[in-house]
């Protein structure tokens, strides 16, 4: 194929509530959708995920779109693409910027699969047809109002909980959650909040029988994590500071984890993120796909994702109404008994729907890729 259009469509879409972290509040969906067309008008979609602020990793939507449109769109300009594996090598020369990256390649990814009529999902190798979920909680204003929201996702059937803490809202929250909930796959994400000093907090976390611990030090350390996991009982899982193979390798072989939070957009596209499935399969590390508050597109592929054999850990893929009150999709995704079924039509298997799209779109851009 060759690429020959490429249009993005900024969009934002309200959020049910605000989602609160230890750094920060996200009150809406903002992102790019971008549209890749090849010579027979044939069209594939991806998401830009990078958040409106650089808080979470370094890159924000408006930082990715301009890398995007000015260095990565002139590396795929009248090339040829056999596969949408390629896509990683022609973007190599363009250092980091992942989610701009991911963005293009998964978009790529969903037009090769409608051109061979094939589901994402068969092209890479899956065959679950649905998959069982979790969903991650946003720090609360109280203890009483985090158990009425865990007591109503528990209830709809999600089969894991993520609550996320910050010094001050750990001890507590995670107390009342695991003394209501003595059976629950409990976890916790820290995004970032703790110091090395703060070992004898997260050891006091030890007796709620977590299933990990995610990311409770700095965005780029290794070190600190290794250390932090041969003190603790419970696993500690790596999110903010893998973007690429070789993050994952370096946290293998010094310990600073024994889990990885698998995102496609943190680790520049899907095919990076095969490999890192298969590396951890093959030394023993617990993957599982994390989430980034995607809209329709972006959620479908983190389920064609997690529907590979090795995601056995409920992902943070939740229903379209945990987030929103309208998708860009024309199908929405539901939770039945604690699972949700993996879009199984051509290429990433959903329709944009575009009276959405035009009500949430502030701003349609082309591009021309021919000359
Ligand atoms: O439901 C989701 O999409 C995952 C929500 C989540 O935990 C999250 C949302 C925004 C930014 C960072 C994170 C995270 O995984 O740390
Ligand atoms: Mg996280």
């Amino acid at each position: 194929m060759e690429i020959v259009k490429v249009t993005l469509y900024h969009i934002e879409l309200p959020l049910l509530t605000p989602f609160i972290t230890s750094y920060g509040a996200i009150k809406t969906k903002a992102f790019y959708l971008i549209e890749v067309e090849n010579k027979l008008g044939n069209k594939g979609y991806g998401e830009l995920e990078a958040f409106e602020i650089p808080d979470y990793t370094e890159e924000t939507r408006e930082t990715a779109g301009l890398i995007l449109v000015n260095h990565l769109l002139p590396l795929i300009k009248g090339v040829i693409i056999e596969h949408p594996q390629e896509v990683r090598a022609l973007l190599a020369p363009i250092r980091g910027n992942e989610m701009a990256k991911a963005a293009l390649e998964t978009a790529i990814w969903d037009l090769y699969g409608k051109e061979q009529n094939q589901s994402i999902q068969h092209l890479i190798g899956a065959n679950r047809l649905r998959i069982p979920v979790g969903v991650s909680i946003g720090i609360q204003p109280s203890i009483e109002v985090l158990l009425q929201l865990v007591e109503g996702y528990v209830a709809t059937g999600y089969q894991r909980v993520k609550l996320k803490i910050k010094p001050g809202f750990d001890q507590e929250p995670i107390a009342a959650v695991r003394k209501a909930f003595p059976e629950l796959t409990l976890m916790a994400d820290a995004n970032s909040a703790y110091t090395k000093e703060d070992l004898p907090l997260l050891k006091a976390l030890d007796k709620y029988d977590l299933a990990m611990i995610e990311q409770p030090f700095g965005f780029r350390d290794f070190v600190d994590h290794a250390w932090a996991q041969s003190q603790l009982k419970t696993r500690v899982c790596l999110d903010e500071n893998i973007r690429c193979l070789g993050d994952v390798q370096l946290a293998h072989q010094l310990g600073s984890c024994q889990s990885i939070n698998l995102k496609i957009s943190r680790v520049g596209g899907l095919q990076e993120a095969l490999e890192i499935v298969d590396y951890c399969q093959s030394h023993d590390i617990l993957v599982w796909c994390g989430g980034m508050l995607e809209a329709g597109i972006g959620r479908a592929f983190n389920l064609a994702l997690s529907s590979r054999d090795e995601f056995s850990f409920p992902g943070d893929i939740s229903a379209s109404n945990r987030y929103f009150a309208e998708d860009i999709i024309k199908t929405t995704f539901d939770l039945v008994e604690g699972e949700i079924t993996v879009p199984s039509g051509d290429g990433i298997g959903v329709e944009v729907d575009w009276q959405v799209v035009n009500n949430y779109c502030l701003k349609q851009t082309d591009y021309v890729l021919i000359d």
